[in-house]
């Protein structure tokens, strides 16, 4: 098992009193080297946890460690950017930011293959562009750690590729650890070998996807009673079972047993009640 590049113990945190927890009772170790998704529900808390991760907000209790502000990259939801700054000053200034860090050629490379012209302001670009500029600030950053926050939401289908291509080719290169938070599931499919799962502020499901995957099982067939197996969620179509549990053992019973997809894993959790045994 890699040395955990993230870990928090009973983390918490409260925005303020008057609401309730964004976050609560979370404890895992996301080991380095790993590109990870981030999933959940709106308001499950994905932007709270990479915010702690970040250093930029407290916990309320627990704790929560990860790499020191300058190991580290951060691309938030809003992809806060300098507007008055052109394209070439914002890269000047990841230049002077990171000495000794800073990979001029690869966030060159990004930001040209927009193309984004060098002399164009900030505030002129679009919402893709702008998320093209702030990958690149942060790829640029040549960081241990790269925590995204829907990175790929505005992005073009091909953008989204490239950006994606460009994100795990670096990845692998460098062994940078990645936590990416996104609500599109077939683009975490392909892109991401580990998994952190957050419902109603608490985590839910962590680990590697293939061993996940492997834990679960998805069946179709006559309606019986699933025990031992732990059942994520099932729904029944006149005498037809569809039911994707977590094994407790072989399967045996009348059933077709296949192993489920990312998405069909994440669908079954996200579908469940919050407090259901996961
Ligand atoms: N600045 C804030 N002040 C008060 N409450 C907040 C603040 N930011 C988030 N929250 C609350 O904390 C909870 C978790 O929010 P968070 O933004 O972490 O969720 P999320 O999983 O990132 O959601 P989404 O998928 O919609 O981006 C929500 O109930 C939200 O209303």
């Amino acid at each position: 098992m890699t040395a955990p590049v993230i870990e928090a113990e009973g983390l918490g945190l409260r925005y303020n009193r008057r609401r309730g927890w964004a976050l609560q009772d979370c404890g895992f170790a996301l080991p380095a080297g790993r590109i990870c998704a981030l999933v959940g529900h709106n308001g499950a808390g994905k932007s709270t946890l990479l915010a702690l991760a970040a250093g930029l907000l407290r916990p309320t209790e627990g704790r929560i460690t990860a790499p020191a502000r300058e190991r580290l990259a951060y691309v938030a939801q809003d992809k806060p950017l300098y507007g008055q700054l052109t394209v070439d000053e914002t890269l000047r200034m990841g230049a002077e930011l990171n000495p000794g860090r800073w990979d001029a050629a690869l966030a060159a490379r990004l930001v040209a293959s927009g193309p984004l012209p060098g002399d164009a302001k900030v505030r002129s670009l679009s919402g893709g562009q702008r998320t093209r500029l702030a990958l690149a600030l942060a790829l640029g950053k040549r960081p241990e750690l790269l925590l995204l926050d829907e990175p790929m939401a505005d992005l073009d289908p091909l953008a989204r590729r490239e950006l994606m291509g460009a994100l795990m080719a670096d990845a692998a290169e460098h062994g940078t650890s990645v936590v990416m938070s996104s609500h599109i599931l077939t683009e975490l499919e392909g892109a991401c070998d580990h998994l952190l799962l957050v419902h109603g502020g608490r985590v839910r499901l962590e680990g590697p996807i293939d061993e996940l995957l492997a834990a679960h099982t998805l069946l179709t067939g006559p309606v019986a009673d699933l025990s031992p197996h732990t059942v994520v969620s099932s729904s029944t179509t006149g005498r037809q079972l569809t039911a994707l549990i977590r094994h407790e053992g072989p399967v045996e019973g009348p059933w077709e047993a296949t192993e489920p997809t990312l998405e069909d894993l994440l669908l079954a959790h996200l579908r469940t009640p919050e407090g259901a045994p996961a």
